[in-house]
């Protein structure tokens, strides 16, 4: 079963941690795990960003740096401890789909960043009923052609995939738009953004900062497509050691003559500039064969050839433009739910004149930075089912 947080709750809602009054108001809840207290959702307050913990053995409040994206309009929800460093959220009065969120407390990728921030960090990732395909990083020095095949996968399977749009510091191009090539920034601005861990990855290339923020994931996430990243081999390294699980392509030039030429003809840099691309480009080369780095190596002689090479890749045809995803059941959760939890199986208990809805972990992961991938969720009638061998 969930077990029992260490506060508990009068008839005036007011909650109690060791006697001290957590002083909840509207949504919010709050969850116990150890010595703190989280206190999740409420009023969206921007200065406790939806969380605030209350440390027993302080007996202070501590304001957290939230990673990742929160939930929208966190307002009715329950909450149940998951091995001790998560949090599951069940938004009530919503759709199952968009009902699970986790907010990561004690996991690894957020001991890590309590080191890196050397202060108390949670982070949310939503959670995803099903297996979402993979995320594809393509990587490869500058003028290898990764933009042009990444606009022949766009164009041809345009509600398949979806562009992370990155940050950058480096000036537009006569072409670019704010917001649908990059997003342009200062670097001051970008700078204190990554301090804030609003980066899944980043890194100076050719001069400027570059990288993608959590957010442009999720975006493409949020749309139901699969996410495309074209990254450098800095910031393929950095999200191969997340949690995004993601597919790690390189694409290679013919020859390097051949890269040369290609970046002279595209006309967009410098002279200066294509002198520290070319430069960069022998180190990424090298790179790009290291050992559990890159999943394919794709070289771009001819376009449409290696087009076809990526499509085989990444397992697509052009049916598939036009087949339907596998349907997942949504169900409506209403005002009033509580959980509880038996092996891998969390039962939202909707109320006697509701079927009840499980929740199954088993195939559970992923995980912030991302999404939690891989669950199962389906309606329950206690009464018929509960005989029937199911795990509870
Ligand atoms: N297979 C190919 N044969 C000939 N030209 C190509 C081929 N693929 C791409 N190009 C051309 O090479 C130039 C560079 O391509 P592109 O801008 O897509 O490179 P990129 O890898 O995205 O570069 P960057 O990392 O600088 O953004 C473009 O002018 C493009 O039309
Ligand atoms: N680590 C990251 N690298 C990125 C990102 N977005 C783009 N890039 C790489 O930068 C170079 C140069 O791009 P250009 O648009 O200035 O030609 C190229 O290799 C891109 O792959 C990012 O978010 N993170």
């Amino acid at each position: 079963m969930g077990e029992a947080p260490a506060f508990y709750v009068d008839d005036m809602q007011r909650s109690f941690s060791n006697g001290v009054d957590l002083k909840l108001t509207g949504f919010e809840t709050a969850t116990a795990i150890g010595n703190k207290t989280y206190v999740i959702g409420g009023n969206d307050d921007p200065t406790s960003n939806g969380v605030r913990i209350f440390d027993k053995s302080t007996g202070e409040w501590v304001i957290p740096t939230v990673l990742g994206t929160k939930p929208k309009a966190l307002e009715g929800h329950s909450c149940l401890v998951l091995n001790q460093d998560k949090i599951l959220i069940i938004k009530s009065n919503s759709k199952s789909n968009e009902s699970v969120w986790f907010l990561e407390v004690d996991t690894q990728f957020i001991q890590d960043q309590k080191r890196k921030f050397d202060s108390e960090v949670v982070a949310w990732s939503k959670g995803v009923i099903g297996d979402a395909e993979r995320p594809v990083v393509i990587s490869g020095p500058s003028g290898v052609g990764k933009g042009t095949l990444i606009n022949l996968l766009m164009k041809e399977f345009p509600t398949k995939f979806g562009f992370s749009v990155s940050h950058t510091t480096r000036a537009p191009r006569e072409k670019e738009q704010n917001r649908v090539h990059y997003h342009f920034t200062k670097r001051s601005v970008m700078e204190e953004e990554i301090k804030a861990g609003k980066f899944l990855e980043f890194a100076a290339v050719h001069g400027n900062l570059y990288g993608t923020s959590i957010e442009a994931v999720d975006v493409v996430a949020d749309a139901g497509k699969r996410c495309i990243l074209d990254i450098d081999v800095q910031g393929a390294r950095s999200v191969r050691a997340s949690s995004l699980e993601a597919i790690f392509i390189f694409v290679c030039p013919p020859s390097f003559e051949e890269l040369e030429k290609r970046l002279r003809a595209r006309g967009t840099e410098t002279e200066e500039q294509i002198q520290k691309r070319l430069r960069n480009a022998k180190a990424e080369l090298e790179q790009g064969n290291s050992p559990g780095l890159f999943d394919h190596i794709l070289v771009n002689d001819d376009l449409e050839a290696c087009y076809e090479r990526l499509k085989n890749i990444l397992g697509i045809s052009k049916s598939m433009n036009t087949a339907s995803k596998t349907q997942i059941e949504v169900f409506d959760l209403p005002v009033d739910l509580s959980l509880s939890k038996i092996n891998e199986n969390v039962l939202i208990n909707c109320g006697p004149a509701e079927q009840s809805v499980v929740l199954d972990l088993s195939s559970m992961k992923g995980g912030a930075p991302g999404r939690t991938r891989g669950l199962n969720m389906y309606a329950f009638d206690p009464i018929t089912e509960g005989a029937n061998g199911c795990n509870f």
